[in-house]
């Protein structure tokens, strides 16, 4: 008699846990089980909390027309033999926060949540979303001691897409139909490259004056601020759990999509021991390579000095979580 977890091949279904279940968390569970990618370990330190929303979410299942299994838990022992495990744990900034005022509090609970997962899912790519998103991933790439390819954070997915949203609505055209990416680290210093920004081709140098696109830049800097500041209570969710489910899909269905990643840079563009948003292809094994594009001065200074600060950020979080060990 064969039991169902002696028979890998038949019976394992892509797995995908998310360490936090949470406003981000919980919505990146309904996307993934509702895009009918995977089955989905919804993990928090709330008891009962990831529990409810599992059940919740199961129940929905005849009405969306699929049968992923969503199971909550508050045991890293449920998250075994995860294919893609997301960490979204951690606190949201409040209004007039910026995201590395959360450092000292993220630090902590990331790099125990990356150990803790990677114990049992061993072979797991992971995905981060805690802010602040560059820091947190560098922190989690350590703790896990997992090569490049297998760590990477969301968020120039998002601030893409803000860009995107953004030039649309300038613009009045479908926002399918617009092209951007957003480089850098996901903070004040993104940096969104207006230069490879497209409707259908055409260049937005082409149909926006210089003014315009700056004030579209700017809004895009701004655009995690300017929700926390209109909801008062935490930040987006929607819009970042779809963008984190792109990367997740990309890899489960080994698309090979060109997506700005957050990567631990190995001296591509002239960068060093530094997680940062780049052009990453996300496949099957993960971070497939690094796009290096071909940046005018000002934009490789402005990438620099994104880098820069992140770094800083590592330090600070470094002797944080010296200090608490
Ligand atoms: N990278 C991005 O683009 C991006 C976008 C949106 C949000 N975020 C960040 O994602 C994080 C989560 O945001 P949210 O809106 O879902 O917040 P939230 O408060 O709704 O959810 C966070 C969850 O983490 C849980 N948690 C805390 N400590 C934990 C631990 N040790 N183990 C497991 N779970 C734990 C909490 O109980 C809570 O349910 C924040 O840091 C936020 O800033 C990043
Ligand atoms: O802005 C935040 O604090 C959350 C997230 O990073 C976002 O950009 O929406």
């Amino acid at each position: 008699m064969i039991s169902s977890s002696d028979s890998p091949i038949l019976c394992r279904l892509p797995r995908v846990t998310i360490v936090g279940a949470g406003r981000v968390g919980s919505t990146l569970a309904q996307r993934i089980a509702e895009k009918n990618l995977a089955d989905v370990v919804l993990l928090d330190i709330v008891e009962g909390m990831p529990q409810g929303l599992a059940l919740d979410l199961m129940e929905a299942r005849g009405i969306e027309l699929h049968n992923r299994q969503i199971v909550g838990t508050n045991n890293y022992a449920d998250t075994s033999g995860s294919q893609i495990v997301v960490i979204t744990a951690g606190l949201p900034r409040k209004p007039g926060m910026s995201r590395d005022d959360l450092l000292k509090t993220n630090a902590k609970i990331v790099v125990e949540a990356a150990k803790n997962a990677i114990a049992c899912s061993p072979h797991a790519i992971f995905i981060v979303v805690t802010n602040p998103l560059d820091v947190m991933t560098y922190l989690a790439w350590q703790a896990t001691g997992l090569p490049r390819e297998r760590i990477m954070g969301m968020a120039g997915v998002l601030d893409s897409a803000r860009f995107e949203t953004f030039i649309a609505l300038e613009l009045g055209v479908l926002p399918a139909d617009v092209k951007a990416m957003v480089l850098g680290s996901h903070g004040d210093l993104m940096v969104p490259l207006s230069r490879y920004a497209t409707v259908n081709g055409i260049p937005i140098t082409e149909l926006l004056d210089v003014a315009t696109i700056e004030r579209l830049v700017q809004r895009t800097r701004n655009g995690g601020a300017e929700i926390v500041e209109l909801m008062q209570t935490g930040g987006a969710f929607f819009a970042p759990a779809s963008a984190t489910s792109v990367m997740v899909e990309s890899i489960l269905l080994n698309q090979s999509r060109l997506l700005p990643t957050a990567t631990y840079l190995q001296g591509e563009y002239g960068l060093e021991d530094v997680v940062i948003g780049v052009p990453c292809r996300l496949g099957c094994g993960g971070i497939e390579n690094v796009l290096e594009l071909n940046l005018s001065d000002s934009e490789t200074e402005a990438l620099h000095t994104s880098a820069q600060s992140v770094r800083q950020n590592i330090m600070k979080a470094q002797e944080i979580l010296a200090m608490k060990s």
